[in-house]
């Protein structure tokens, strides 16, 4: 598991940001649609069709396996293919993540159709990823990364599918392990909480070069 450089410049960054996040959120809202259509069915066979042709053409030169993440010789992070926060990733909603001067983490997001586990709520299981990330993004505000130990959630109330908001912060350290609590909230206050053991892995100097560790964006 290797963090990897890739050199290219910032405004080259944001040339590639600027053509891969509108497809990515094309992408996010075909998921939506294909959850809620009600058109004809001659209709929905025509945009598979349709669609198999365009996931052709994509797949006409594509690299081997996951995107990883991928930093640039100043450490611009691009964990663009990130469950949570990846730009090239339609499957994250994505979450902005900002890091607050006193360590505190928040992201506000919203969730629709394609994160539904009971009747017009969020899946516990996205609920727990969400935390899982935001919580790990809080254990590496100091530009360490940990990695997820130990995750338990409680889940208070049903967290309903709208807007959301998402923070995190340290709570207690002990050598390599940080104690990170965080929750979900809607507009009338907790919907899930969470606490997690973070640990900066033994070797993370080999897996996180020093030109890495500044947060994804
Ligand atoms: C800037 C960048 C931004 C980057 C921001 C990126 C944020 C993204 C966050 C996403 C979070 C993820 O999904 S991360 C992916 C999910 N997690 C993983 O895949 C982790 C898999 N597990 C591992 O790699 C490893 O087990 C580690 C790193 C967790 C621990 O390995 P280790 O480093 O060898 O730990 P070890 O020496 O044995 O133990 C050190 C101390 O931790 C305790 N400990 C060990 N394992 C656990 C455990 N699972 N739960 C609780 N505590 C544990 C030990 O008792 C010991 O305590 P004591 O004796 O010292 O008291």
């Amino acid at each position: 598991m290797q963090f990897t450089l890739e050199d290219i410049t910032a405004d080259e960054v944001e040339r590639r940001m600027a053509v891969y996040g509108p497809l990515a959120d094309t992408v996010r809202d075909l998921i939506d649609a294909v959850i809620r259509t009600e058109v004809d069915e001659t209709v929905v066979t025509e945009a598979n069709a349709r669609l198999t042709a365009v996931v052709e053409s994509l797949r006409a030169n594509q690299i081997d396996g996951a995107f990883g993440v991928r930093h640039t010789a100043e450490g611009i992070g691009m964990p663009w293919g990130n469950a949570v926060i990846g730009l090239r990733n339609a499957i994250a909603p994505p979450l902005q993540v900002l890091k607050h001067p006193d360590g505190l983490v928040t992201a506000d997001f919203t969730l629709g159709a394609a994160y539904e586990g009971p009747p017009g709520c969020v899946h516990g299981g996205v609920c727990a990823m969400l935390l899982d990330h935001v919580l790990g993004q809080a254990g590496s505000a100091d530009d360490v990364p940990c990695y997820t130990g130990t995750l338990k959630m409680r889940y208070l109330r049903p967290t309903r599918l709208g807007p959301l908001h998402a923070e995190a912060i340290i709570t207690e350290r002990e050598g390599r392990k940080k104690i990170v609590r965080g929750a979900i909230s809607d507009a009338d206050g907790e919907t899930v909480t969470a606490e997690g053991v973070f640990i900066v892995p033994k070797d993370w100097a080999g897996v996180m070069p020093e030109s890495a560790r500044i947060p994804p964006r």
